[in-house]
């Protein structure tokens, strides 16, 4: 039976769930549940804090994770990522009170307050600067307020908290982090469970960034359409009772299926319709 840990709260663990229910795995009813079996599908969840999870996943006892790549680094972990997930997506990044820095050497001597210290120590170190860390919990933005460090370094989204607190960014973002799919660093992910896991996932995935195409076209026109509705690997042509035309059939990208549809209406084709895929084996 494959075992996997699964986030059992914040950012991560709403969506992985609707991810792994998309994909056919039975989910948890309750959030006090911490573990489930699903028998038809021969996989158990542990549902665990997402700071944890690389640290499970390298003692090999659960065989994969879902945790954030920022999470990962920062626990130092003998894990790996084999899949991006493409949520929880976020930059790790130093902030300040605006114009007090500019970049990483304005960092000398002051203390650097984050959740990360992991990640934080390494950057500093690699980069030769001398700073403290203190490390806490959560809300580091208030840390700057109230006087316990001169800078921050913490996940940023949207900037909201940033700019709710008076901070500003300063400097390269430090990583960029999005929700993954981890394994203990060497261990075999040919493995057929681990790779059916990863299938299912997969699918989720492009059935959420893709849209099915169908639109008729005077054979003429063909070439032209396909080249703007290339496909995966090749569209599918199919004669059409009226000589002279074909029906078209392709996936594209959801983001680009509007400019898409103009561009085949303005080389004449017509019928031109988008549906939604609910899932896909690749
Ligand atoms: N606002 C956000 N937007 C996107 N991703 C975020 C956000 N906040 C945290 N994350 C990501 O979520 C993961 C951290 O999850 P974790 O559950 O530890 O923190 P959280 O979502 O901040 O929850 P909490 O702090 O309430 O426990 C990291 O990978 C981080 O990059
Ligand atoms: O750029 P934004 O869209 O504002 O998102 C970033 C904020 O979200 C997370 O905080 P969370 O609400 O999880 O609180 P925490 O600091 O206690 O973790 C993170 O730690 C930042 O504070
Ligand atoms: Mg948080």
């Amino acid at each position: 039976m494959l075992r996997i840990a699964v986030p059992n709260k914040g950012s991560l663990s709403g969506p992985a769930a609707d991810m792994l229910h998309e994909a056919g795995y039975r989910q948890r009813r309750e959030s006090k549940e911490l573990r489930i079996v699903d028998p038809v599908n021969d996989v158990e969840f542990f549902y665990l804090r997402p700071r944890d999870i690389a640290i499970y996943v390298s003692s090999g006892r659960l065989d994969i994770g879902i945790t954030g790549r920022d999470l990962l680094v920062d626990s130092g972990a003998n894990a790996e990522e084999i899949l991006p997930l493409g949520f929880a997506r976020s930059t790790f990044r130093f902030a300040s009170k605006p114009g007090e820095a500019t970049g990483l050497a304005d960092l000398k001597g002051k203390t650097v307050a984050t959740s990360y210290e992991g990640i934080v120590a390494k950057h500093l170190a690699d980069s030769g600067v001398d700073a403290s860390v203190v490390h806490l919990d959560g809300a580091v933005e208030t840390a700057i307020e109230l006087g316990v460090a001169e800078v921050i370094a913490d996940v940023v989204e949207t900037g909201t908290s940033l700019r709710n607190a008076g901070l500003e960014v300063f400097g390269e973002p430090i990583m960029k982090s999005e929700a993954i799919v981890i394994r203990r660093t060497g261990a075999d992910i040919e493995e057929p469970k681990v790779q059916q896991f990863l299938r299912r996932l997969q699918g989720v995935l492009v059935a959420r960034t893709y849209v099915m195409m169908d639109y008729d076209c005077r054979v003429e026109q063909l070439e032209k359409a396909v080249a703007l509705t290339p496909g995966l690997e090749s569209p599918t042509v199919s004669p059409l009772h009226n000589e002279g035309w074909v029906a078209v059939r392709a996936m594209v990208p959801t983001k680009d299926a509007q400019r898409i549809m103009d561009d085949l209406y303005d080389i004449g084709a017509r019928a031109i319709l988008t549906t939604a895929i609910h899932a896909c084996r690749l």
